[in-house]
């Protein structure tokens, strides 16, 4: 295959000088996505009347729930109208980028593509956890910051107290943080100046080997991977061949260009530049974010620092509820994959549920994400069993088990259990220390440190095992803090804990879906809680039925359903004979619905119950 380009390229598309590559990065609902709409405007990219509120955010989901989860780039002109540069048109290229603490990874990797960030802060809440560990995550990346509050047009808003917490906690004065609304405008052509004046110019070797990052790929079901890229060093040409510097798979530039926010074909891109490029891959997982591009022929040997392989955090069982839809679960996590490359599945069968995917997720929202998107996009009825952290089992023997599912957890001599555990941060007003405190305490969390950012808020940090995140934590902190409290986590690790696996047993056969592995000190009230539910949940059957929760052998709790014979031609006295065949039908009917564990029918109805209830066996996630 010749490897040449096939046309001169130009030397370089834009003067590196007149780029800037910023993002803007913010606690969730600060306004980033609005701040954005309104560059987008002010710079004339999007028309007045083609305007819809978050341009940026095109999935449905982020829509609704008004989060961002794919980062995206856009191409803003901006001739500032003072200071330096002034009149002359330059290039920002404007990173919008995720949120959430399950998608860290992305944020870093769109980080890494930037010289400089636009820190936003809700000038009626203040610092959060998220403003915190997204600052920071722009410090270790040398970033320039950009301090600016937005939302002063609110009644609420604290500007000079809320400055005055940003600039200390930055290290910079108080009068140089901007104060804008990205609702009304104001203040937001500014903020565009500052970009230019603060943000440095990219600085690549021209003549260097290509060096592309990768921050983001998107499938686009007519046009397969989209691929966002910072050229670092030398340049990309349309045509040309180029190599995936993680994997050596060489791919044809069918297309490349910017975003203005629409793709916009181009011949190549040049040092400093942000754009997409097309190779005709179907799937993501061949042009990850943070892998390096270059070109096949004259090719860098050196690749970009930082690339990983998102892990998953979280596991969760899911099974359709009418069997029959398996296939179209199947196909539609095979779609799902296309676009998700955190996203991990493999079939699991469950004497409870049937056949289903055992899937792995970054965290709980990207759990919430994915579920959704089944049922809504896919029309999927699905029962998703608790989630649970991936667990590592030393036998005493030396051999090691990774378990992603409670029912494999291995039987036998175990040495030790592993645990994941998360450096997590809690920003709250210092009124809530103690309940806090209180919580993270009942979570099995070290306190590490506590510092006020003012008179009034203070940032509590723990080490917690992520198993007693992944439930509702968030939940019960955001209750006891009256919504006032911000948390963010980061893997750390792992550490040895006294975990045991509770089983549940139905006339002594094990239901696999119920099986948890928990804290031995909350194995006995686990136990105790989904015995007593299924009593409830479960119909007398023609023998006695014991219900248990068992630890290996010993059993922890116990309740008994007593026998009961459900004759349905009881109330048919007579020979009515089609009668009795219509309720020998409806009783049937019934049946379908019925799952068989060992001799109990048990109904799906109750799996479902006891899978959705709000406590820890619960499978019903919460962010
Ligand atoms: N009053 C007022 N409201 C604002 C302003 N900026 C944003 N908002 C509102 O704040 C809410 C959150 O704004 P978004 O732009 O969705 O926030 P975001 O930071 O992008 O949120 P994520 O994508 O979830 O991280 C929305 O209801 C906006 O309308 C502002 O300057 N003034």
């Amino acid at each position: 295959m010749p490897a040449t380009p096939m046309h001169v390229p130009e030397p370089s598309r834009t003067d590196p000088a007149l780029i800037r590559n910023f993002c803007i990065i913010a606690h969730i609902d600060h306004g980033k996505s609005t701040l954005a709409d309104r560059m987008l405007q002010l710079t004339g990219v999007v028309e007045q009347r083609q305007m819809r509120a978050q341009y940026l955010d095109r999935m449905d989901i982020e829509r609704e729930r008004g989060i961002t989860i794919k980062s995206q780039a856009v191409r803003l002109p901006w001739a500032p109208i003072t200071g330096e540069g002034q009149g002359s048109t330059h290039i920002l290229n404007m990173i919008d980028t995720p949120g959430h603490v399950d998608f860290t990874y992305e944020v870093s990797r769109s980080l890494a593509a930037c010289e400089g960030t636009v820190l936003l802060v809700d000038a009626a809440q203040g610092i959060e956890a998220q403003t915190l560990a997204n600052l920071y995550l722009a410090m270790e990346n040398d970033l320039t910051i950009v301090p600016v509050l937005n939302k002063i047009d609110l009644p609420a808003a604290q500007p000079e107290k809320f400055s005055e917490e940003l600039a200390n906690l930055i290290g910079c004065d108080p009068s140089d943080v901007l104060k804008v609304s990205a609702k009304t405008g104001l203040g937001v052509e500014a903020l565009l100046d500052r970009v230019v004046q603060d943000v440095p110019a990219p600085v690549g070797v021209k003549d260097a080997p290509a060096r592309a990052m990768i921050f983001d790929s998107v499938y686009d079901s007519y046009r397969g991977v989209v691929t966002y890229v910072r050229v670092i060093d030398g340049q990309l040409n349309k045509r040309e061949r180029i190599r995936m510097m993680s994997t050596g798979a060489t791919h044809e530039l069918l297309e490349i260009g910017t975003n203005s926010p629409e793709m916009l074909p181009a011949d190549g891109l040049g040092v400093g530049e942000v754009g997409y490029l097309i190779t005709g891959v179907k799937d993501v997982r061949q042009s990850k974010v943070g892998d390096t591009i270059t070109t096949l022929h004259k090719g860098a040997t050196e690749a970009l620092g930082g690339y990983k392989d998102p892990k998953p955090m979280v596991f969760s069982g899911l099974y359709p509820l009418d069997g029959s839809d398996y296939p179209e679960l199947r196909d539609a996590l095979d779609k799902l994959q296309l676009n998700d490359a955190a996203l991990v599945y493999e079939p699991e069968t469950s004497a409870a549920l049937g056949f289903g995917f055992r899937v792995g997720f970054l965290g709980l929202l990207h759990l919430d994400v994915i579920r959704e998107r089944l049922e809504r996009e896919f029309g999927l009825d699905l029962i998703a069993t608790a989630p649970n952290v991936v667990y590592r089992v030393v036998m005493e023997d030396g051999s090691e088990h990774v378990v992603t599912n409670p029912s494999e957890f291995p039987e036998g001599k175990i040495d030790e259990v592993f645990e994941p555990v998360v450096r997590a941060t809690i920003l709250a007003p210092s009124e809530f220390i103690g309940s806090i405190m209180e919580l993270c305490q009942n979570r099995r969390g070290v306190l590490l440190g506590m510092d006020y950012l003012s008179e009034d808020r203070v940032e509590i940090r723990y080490t917690l095992p992520l198993a007693e995140i992944v439930f509702d934590f968030f939940d019960q902190l955001k209750s006891k803090t009256r919504g006032y409290a911000s948390l963010d986590y980061e893997p750390t690790g792992e550490q040895g804990a006294q975990l045991v696996k509770v089983d549940i047993l139905l006339h002594g056969d094990k239901v696999d879906a119920f099986s948890a592995i928990t804290h031995k000190d909350a194995a006995y009230a686990y136990g105790v809680r989904l015995v007593a539910k299924l009593r409830e949940l479960i119909p007398r059957q023609a023998f006695e039925v014991p219900i248990q929760a068992a630890i290996g052998s010993r059993v922890i709790a116990r309740e008994t359903i007593r026998a009961i014979r459900k004759d349905v031609l009881a109330k048919c006295y007579g020979g009515d004979i089609s009668r009795k065949r219509k309720l020998l039908e409806k009783q049937k009917e019934g049946k379908k619905r019925m799952k068989m564990v060992g001799s109990v029918e048990v109904p799906q109805e109750a799996f479902i119950a006891v899978l959705s209830s709000d406590d820890s066996a619960g499978g019903k996630t919460k962010k």
